[in-house]
């Protein structure tokens, strides 16, 4: 075994290194359900990159096997599911070196690892479990029985195992002596009939982990491939004192650098680097995914042909022309049936014959690789699907530009113009529903770059400058352009610009982030989606987007969703704050797509103060694939809302346990005991990880607080914060403070009167100062109106506005959660400020300044301002009512319209950390009036004239 794991290839020139010297450590994470993926390796990779996400548990390799202290359950079969080349093979070869090296798990006595492919090769053979490990380990002759020993028995790549396992119709064998049928064998070593106390390590793709029936899988774990710091340490490992300038090449470019992510992509970047590196000073190092394939297959090319021609540096000799040109045609047809493994057979098909086959895979060898089948047929498959797709792509290029063929279409064409073939590719590749085509499209694009066909000189026919791709580029801008595309097809459809160097779409929209706006533009699906694009591929890691940063509007807001969508589900975006946003149906149901994508890695969900009144949540349509989150959030303008319908909650509960969330706020929304008992059954999960819930303001009372207490108690609760300020807890509370040391707990304040809807609880009392006031304002007795009148004579105050700006404060400033009402008439600011806020020249004006806050309503258009940005938000009347909701611990100001029947519609929120109490003030025009509402008292509006 050490002789057989020691060594691992190390170039293409098939040279070896010691396992040991290449390993670099992996990221593994436990848990997980069985998922069916029909994603592609490589978008998955690019999904699954940037930071892993906090919460999950990892776990090293010496550790697979140790039982968790509170299960009583010994491990006996572990499942390690892994996308291909992510490291699944190496892993379990690094395991097996440790163990025959005495450097882990030495507890077990034996050890046999196999891999499918080889299980393959003997599938019709009778064999007893003895008769196999006699076959294949020679050392274990003699052995007969195992009862006593610790055994481990390692099946690498079920993805591959052509030999039907049926556990629900096989028949029970106990007997490790009898000779049966092999997956009889299998399928009895694995649920366990045949040598009980054995244990099991099964890897395989994430596509083939439901094979194995579920109750006889004590864990689930999952390779994940590199870290960043991995990435870095391999790239350590492989180039030592050129690391450094290597690893800010890979770094600077960022679908590379997240491809790294992937141990087989490590290893073909290595190579074209190394090459490259040997080569020539200072070289151009590859720029683009096409870039770099194009110089791996040169480089093998080149390998080849110092073998044949004596180290003779040919670029394209005949037979290599030859060989690439056939392994073309084999990747294009066994491509578009969906084969990743071929035979005998699949390669006479194409006009290989066999031996020619050999030939390829001995010297292609980390292009291709042979299998080893000791009787059977050989098995044949590129080293990665990628490399498939590029081989693919080059061979459609081939045959179009040599012969004018268009083998997408099966048509032929006199004048070979690119455009023609690669609308064709476009179209199929957004016409497929999983993006099988996707990578494909994106080298066939590449390969229409000219520098990229000088590097494929003598294989390639040139088909012109890259002028002639801007047909090209001016339909693929149209297709981002239509309707229905998803963000997913859209944002392979900017990947494709890259390719061919067109970066216009970004650079308008860099443009406008760099002036810091987005919202004043009117911008188009196309650059909606390159703003995803850029987002996804920024250099800076992607945790957080604050897009208050560039005054989004509205619009823009819903605009943003759908690229959201595609960010979620492409990214390892971990926090997502839509708190204070009007999300609208429209935009959710973009959003949502994001949200229920597999990969969506998303830790934090902050809906604070959304108007979120219900949760309704959609059974999983997809199978055994893990949903972080699938949350249909309805936007209801203002706080009335009807609860969480028991049918719809559900559902959260099992998107809870299903998610690696850890912290949800879904303060200020109209929840109820009934949302809250159903939220406590996700959290009783054992795979829920959910840390901090804010329910504050949630109308929660009794029921639901005995509900939480009770989740707290239960020993696979997760949460440590709980924020239940602002309900009714009645006696519960009592329960809930018992359990404080569990659980950091916010009670207060509480009681009965918080279980009203809407801020309107959350009302206030003050008076206007009239030492505040400007000579043109006149207060009335009560202070609760001020009106515009002519001048007033007033002593003067350093506390009085002077100057040109008609404005007052109130006596009192206020902290924490006020809710408050004005009606207004005319022209008028309403706003809040800081004490401090100076009382003449243009510093003043409310809203001009760092110290203020306002809506300013003016020929019934409204507009907020804050240190001088002002933003205007819409038309609506030149007489009503406004609500002011501040929440200064969660800095948060909210401007609502009130209608006639009290509904509130949300204008606007500013989110700023407020330092100091906040006096409400208001600037008026000639002929306004602004009166504060008592809301104790109040009349219904629709009661008084004028309105
Ligand atoms: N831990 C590691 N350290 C260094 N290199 C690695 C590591 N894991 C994998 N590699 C590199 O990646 C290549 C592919 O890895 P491996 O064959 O283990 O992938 P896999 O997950 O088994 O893929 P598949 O599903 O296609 O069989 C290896 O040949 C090796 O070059």
């Amino acid at each position: 075994m050490q002789q057989k794991f020691s060594l691992v290839f190390k170039d293409v020139a098939g040279d070896s290194a010691p396992l040991t010297q290449i390993y670099t450590d992996l990221y593994i994470t436990e848990g997980g359900a069985l998922e069916v993926n029909q994603e592609h390796e490589v978008r998955h990779m690019e999904t699954a990159s940037r930071t892993p996400a906090a919460p999950e548990t990892t776990i090293t390799c010496e550790d697979l096997f140790k039982s968790d202290p509170r299960s009583p359950e010994p491990i006996r079969l572990v499942l390690t599911k892994g996308v291909a080349g992510v490291g699944k093979t190496v892993l379990t070869q690094k395991f097996s070196l440790d163990w025959a090296e005495g450097r882990a798990n030495q507890d077990l006595q034996l050890l046999f690892p196999f891999t499918f492919r080889q299980l393959n090769a003997l599938r019709d053979t009778q064999f007893s479990l003895v008769g196999l490990l006699h076959h294949f380990f020679s050392p274990s002759k003699g052995l007969c029985s195992f009862h006593q020993l610790q055994v481990l028995f390692i099946l690498d790549g079920l993805d591959e195992c052509r030999l039907a396992l049926d556990f629900s119709r096989t028949w029970i064998l106990t007997d490790p002596t009898e000779t049966v049928s092999l997956h009889v064998l299998l399928v009895n070593l694995i649920r366990g009939s045949l040598l009980p106390s054995a244990r099991l390590w099964i890897t395989t793709r994430p596509a083939a982990a439901n094979q194995i029936p579920a109750e006889c899988i004590s864990i689930v774990t999952e390779v994940r491939g590199f870290t960043d710091p991995q990435k870095k340490q391999y790239f350590r490992t492989r180039f030592r004192d050129q690391s450094t300038a290597v690893i800010s090449h890979i770094k600077s470019i960022r679908s590379l650098y997240i491809m790294c992510h992937l141990p087989v992509f490590c290893w073909i970047l290595s190579t074209v680097l190394q090459k490259l590196l040997e080569q020539t000073e200072g070289p151009e190092l590859p720029q683009t995914l096409t870039q770099m394939y194009v110089h791996f297959l040169v480089v093998q090319a080149k390998v080849q042909n110092i073998k044949n021609h004596q180290g003779a540096e040919l670029h394209w000799a005949p037979e290599t022309r030859e060989m690439v040109r056939s392994l073309g045609k084999l990747a294009f047809e066994q491509l578009q049936k969906g084969n990743l493994n071929f035979y005998e057979s699949d390669l006479s098909e194409c006009g290989l014959d066999t031996a020619v086959a050999s030939m390829y895979s001995g010297v292609f060898t980390r292009v291709f690789r042979e299998e080893a089948g000791l009787y059977q047929d050989k098995v044949y498959c590129f080293i990665h699907l990628s490399v498939q797709e590029f081989l693919a792509a080059l061979h459609v290029h081939h045959t179009f530009f040599s012969s004018g063929r268009n083998l997408l279409e099966q048509k032929l064409h006199f004048k070979r113009k690119p455009e023609v073939l690669h609308r064709s590719a476009v179209d199929q590749a957004l016409q497929s529903q999983t993006g099988h085509l996707d990578l494909f499209l994106r080298f066939l694009l590449g390969l229409s770059v000219s520098t990229n066909q000088r590097l494929l000189q003598g294989l390639l026919t040139q088909t012109g400058s890259d002028r002639t791709n801007q047909e090209t580029i001016k339909y693929i801008k149209q297709k981002l352009n239509e309707k229905g595309l998803s963000a997913e097809r859209k944002l392979n459809l900017l990947h494709c610009l890259n390719e061919m160097n067109d970066l216009s779409l970004v650079k308008e929209i860099q443009k406008n982030l760099r002036g810091g706006r987005l919202s004043k533009r009117n911008m188009s699906p196309a650059q909606w989606s390159a703003l995803s694009f850029l987002l996804l591929s920024s250099d800076s890691d992607l945790e957080e987007f604050d897009l208050r940063k560039y005054q989004a509007s509205e619009t823009a807001f819903l605009g943003l969703c759908g690229p959201l969508a595609s960010v979620l589900s492409s990214s390892s975006l971990t926090h997502l704050d839509l708190s204070h946003n009007d999300l609208q149906d429209s935009g959710v149901e973009l959003l949502c797509d994001g949200l229920k994508s597999a990969p969506c890695r998303l830790l934090t969900l902050s809906c604070h103060n959304c108007c979120l009144n219900e949760l309704h949540l959609e059974p999983n349509t997809m199978g055994d694939v893990t949903l972080p989150l699938s949350t249909s959030l309805y936007t209801v303008y203002g706080l009335i809302g009807c609860g969480l319908s028991p049918h719809s909650c559900g559902p959260l509960a099992s998107v809870l346990s299903s998610s690696g969330l850890t912290r949800l706020d879904l303060s200020h929304n109209y929840l109820q005991d009934s949302g809250v008992e159903l939220l406590c059954c996700g959290l009783k999960s054992a795979i829920c990880r959910l840390e901090t819930l804010r329910l504050s303001g949630c109308l929660v009372s009794e029921r639901g607080g005995a509900a939480l207490a009770s989740t707290l108690s239960s020993t696979s609760s997760h949460l440590r914060e709980l924020d239940l300020s602002y309900n009714h807890p009645g006696p519960s509370a009592e329960l809930l403070t018992a359990l404080r040391e569990l659980c950091p707990l916010l009670l207060d304040p509480a009681g009965e009167h918080w279980l009203v809807p809407g801020p309107r609880k959350y009302s206030c009392e003050f008076s206007l100062d009239p030492n505040t006031a400007h000579k043109y304002l006149l207060l009335s007795e009560d202070n609760l109106t001020v009106t515009f009148v002519k001048e007033q004579q007033y002593p003067d105050h350093e506390d009085r506005f002077t100057g040109m700006y008609s404005q007052v404060l109130s006596c009192t400033g206020l902290r924490g959660r006020c809710y408050w009402e004005v009606d207004w008439n005319g022209e008028v600011s309403i706003a809040v400020s800081y004490r401090k806020i100076r009382r003449s020249g243009i510093e003043c004006r409310l809203g001009n300044n760092d110290q203020s806050w306002s809506l300013t309503i003016c020929d019934g258009m409204y507009s907020v301002c804050h240190n001088g940005k002002q933003t205007c938000i819409g038309l609506f009347s030149s007489s009503g009512r406004v609500g002011v909701f501040l929440d200064s611990e969660a800095g948060a100001l909210s401007f609502y319209k009130v209608f006639s029947y009290g509904k509130l519609f949300h204008l606007h929120t500013f989110c700023s950390s407020f330092s100091e109490p906040l006096f409400p003030g208001f600037r008026l025009w000639p002929d306004s009036e602004v009166t504060l509402v008592n809301l104790n008292t109040q009349r219904p509006l629709e009661d008084r004239p004028g309105h």
